[in-house]
């Protein structure tokens, strides 16, 4: 079932007309107050699909997912809650997956829950976008944490809370590694058949291969041995370690620890190491020594557990069906409601502002914006909390990626290439330098669905920073865009797919500054990354925060980056509110002493 909701760009959307040109734009549509951010081009796509009436979004509902945007509402704001009364429980900023599953999880609690999107759909950097008979997923495609396995699998359990599941298609291969000096290594499904593809390129490390995976196995268990909510809940958390005393000590144990300093324990090679940094990069977009353990063994073993499964017609339909199942649980979803300010009163936080001035209040507010968005442009930056502070001295933002999104003749793609690609040519020593790495996924090997018969779509990705994309003309951008498209695109053609560059039938190319402006993401950062060497996951904020009523969520957040990651934030912070709300059970007492220790944990980072 192909998803035939319409959608705007956002990573993909740096199109030629896109960004610097919008104002030459002769599209000075009825509704360009509401639109005027959209280049041309959108608007004309859009315009095919799509009717405006007024200020509310009609969308042709030919599926179910697409509902969601029909029964969410795009009207004005009421502006009831203007008199100092709370109207909902908790607003959320931002339906990202983080934003879209502590919404559900509280919707589902009997919370009034009202969640702001600034954008036209839901899903954040795991929406999607349609062109030419295309359905491109907006960020990449490798999907833990989807199976219907263990209790793990966050996104199945976030999508089944609301009543909801998705066609999953099984992928066997997780990535396909092509690295320096000639070294391919498939992530096979089945585990052993991986390992002895991996002991086969380093036989004189067998040993030290199943140690460290071993290793792996050990925190995946615990973590799949419990039950998985807010590490700030007292009351859950003593239980936990009442019910699996064993899986929550060895978390504890590796809780400070990073995947580099473990594979260093078992293993010299320095190839093998280097090969390590790779499967930790796709994690953290840092080397293993900088990737917490916890978070590099969640991936590599969930990979072979439940498997990696792509949801039919695209990852966007995990945002439409989660934004459909908050509307059906009696949450309120509002588009294009961009929130420019939270409301602080006697130190607590009373509800947001929209760019529109309009109001809206709750007991309490949710931000699914970065951290540096929210303590920084939500909150008045002078007024930022000490522990703030801290987070912004161990964590600085990851690059942005360059994004290229193509659709190529089918026949360019050799017989069984496999969904998912990383390459790095030449000198491990570039494996993070911008432009170096390249992540490509070709969605369609698992889904055809989603591109015109003969037709795939190649989803190319590289780290970028925003710096080398500022205070370009706008005619030097679009030259500067389609220049490093090229090279990447050649590099490619003389790695994987001969005469690519013949086969394209179309390509747009997105930069970091698509980034921070379609996905409000500050510098278009892909999420935190530590700024030494960490202390594992220490030093990672929880969902409170130290602003009263006001709790964070997504990949600023514990656990970080990741759509699993963030639907576990989700989890957390739902939890967490719902126990402060009195949706759940609390200890007064004990969440004041859990939160001390907590602290005093983070001063160890
Ligand atoms: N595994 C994969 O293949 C894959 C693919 C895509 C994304 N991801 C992950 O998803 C993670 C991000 O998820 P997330 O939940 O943290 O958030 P997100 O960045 O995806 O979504 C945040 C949402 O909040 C909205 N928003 C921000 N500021 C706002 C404001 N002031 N007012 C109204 N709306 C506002 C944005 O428009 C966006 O929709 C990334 O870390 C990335 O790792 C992974
Ligand atoms: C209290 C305290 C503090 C403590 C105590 C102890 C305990 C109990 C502990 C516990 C803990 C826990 C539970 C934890 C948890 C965690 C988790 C869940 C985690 C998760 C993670 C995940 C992740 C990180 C993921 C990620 C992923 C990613 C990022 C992905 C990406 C992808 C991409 C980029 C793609 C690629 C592509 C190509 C190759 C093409």
């Amino acid at each position: 079932m192909a998803i035939s909701n319409p959608h705007f760009s956002t990573l993909g959307l740096a199109s030629p007309i896109c960004e610097s040109s919008r104002k030459k734009s002769p599209l000075s549509c009825s509704f360009s107050k509401t639109i005027a951010h959209l280049p041309q081009q959108l608007c004309a796509a859009t315009f095919q699909l799509q009717s405006f009436e007024g200020n509310s979004i009609h969308t042709r509902a030919c599926d179910r997912g697409a509902r969601a945007a029909v029964a969410a509402d795009t009207s004005p704001i009421s502006t009831k809650g203007v008199s100092g009364t709370e109207e909902y429980d908790a607003i959320v900023i931002g339906s990202g997956i983080g934003g879209l599953v502590a919404a559900t999880q509280l919707a589902v609690r009997g919370a009034r829950v009202v969640l702001l999107e600034k954008y036209v759909v839901p899903g954040g950097s795991s929406s999607y976008f349609q062109r030419d008979g295309y359905t491109f997923d907006v960020g990449s495609s490798v999907m833990f944490g989807f199976s219907d396995k263990g209790s793990i699998n966050l996104v199945t359990k976030s999508l089944a809370a609301v009543g909801r599941s998705l066609e999953l298609i099984e992928d066997p291969v997780t990535v396909h590694y092509h690295l320096p000096g000639d070294l391919s290594v498939q992530v096979h499904r089945e585990y052993d058949k991986f390992l002895v593809e991996l002991i086969s390129r380093f036989p004189h490390e067998e040993v030290g291969i199943r140690a460290f995976y071993d290793v792996a196995w050990q925190v995946f268990n615990s973590l799949n041995a419990l039950e998985l909510k807010s590490l700030e809940e007292p009351l859950y958390l003593f239980g936990q370690f009442f019910k699996n005393p064993v899986a929550c000590l060895t978390l504890a144990y590796y809780l400070p620890q990073n995947a580099g300093d473990i594979a260093r324990k078992y293993m010299k090679d320095p190839n093998l190491l280097a090969f390590i940094d790779a499967e930790c990069f796709i994690v953290s977009t840092v080397d293993a020594c900088r990737t917490p353990m916890i978070n590099a063994s969640m991936v590599m073993c969930d990979r072979h557990y439940g498997g990696i499964n792509y949801p039919k017609g695209g990852v966007g339909r995990i945002a439409l069906e989660l934004a459909d199942g908050l509307v059906e649980h009696g949450g309120h979803l509002k588009y294009k409601a961009n929130v420019t300010q939270i409301l602080m009163k006697d130190g607590k936080a009373v509800g947001v502002q929209l760019s529109n001035g309009e109001t809206l209040y709750a007991k309490t507010v949710i931000s699914n914006a970065t951290r540096w968005d929210t303590f920084q442009k939500l909150l008045k930056a002078e007024d930022m909390p000490q522990e703030e502070k801290n987070f912004q001295k161990l964590y600085r933002k990851s690059p942005s990626f360059l994004s290229i999104h193509m659709g190529v003749k089918a026949e360019v793609l050799p017989h069984g290439t496999e969904c998912h690609h990383l390459v790095l040519e030449d000198e491990w020593l570039k494996l993070e330098e911008p432009y170096q790495t390249i992540f490509l996924s070709i969605p369609t090997v698992l889904d055809t669905s989603l591109a015109p018969p003969g037709r795939h779509i190649l989803h190319i990705f590289t780290t970028a920073w925003i710096d080398d994309w500022q205070g370009l003309s706008p005619a030097d951008y679009e030259a500067k865009k389609e220049a490093v498209a090229d090279k990447i695109v050649s590099r490619l053609e003389a790695t994987l797919f001969p005469g690519l560059k013949d086969a394209t039938t179309f390509r747009e190319v997105g930069t970091p500054k698509t980034h921070r402006r379609y996905l409000a993401r500050d510098d278009g950062t892909y999420g935190p990354i530590p700024a030494g060497k960490p202390k594992g996951l220490l030093g990672m904020p929880f969902n409170t925060t130290a602003v009263e009523g006001l709790y964070c969520v997504g990949d600023s957040c514990f656990p970080g980056q990741g759509v699993i990651a963030v639907a576990f934030s989700g989890t957390m912070c739902a939890h967490r509110v719902a126990a402060d709300l009195g949706f759940e059970k609390r200890n007064a007492v004990l969440d004041k002493g859990l939160s001390s220790l907590l602290a005093w944990f983070r001063t160890l980072a």
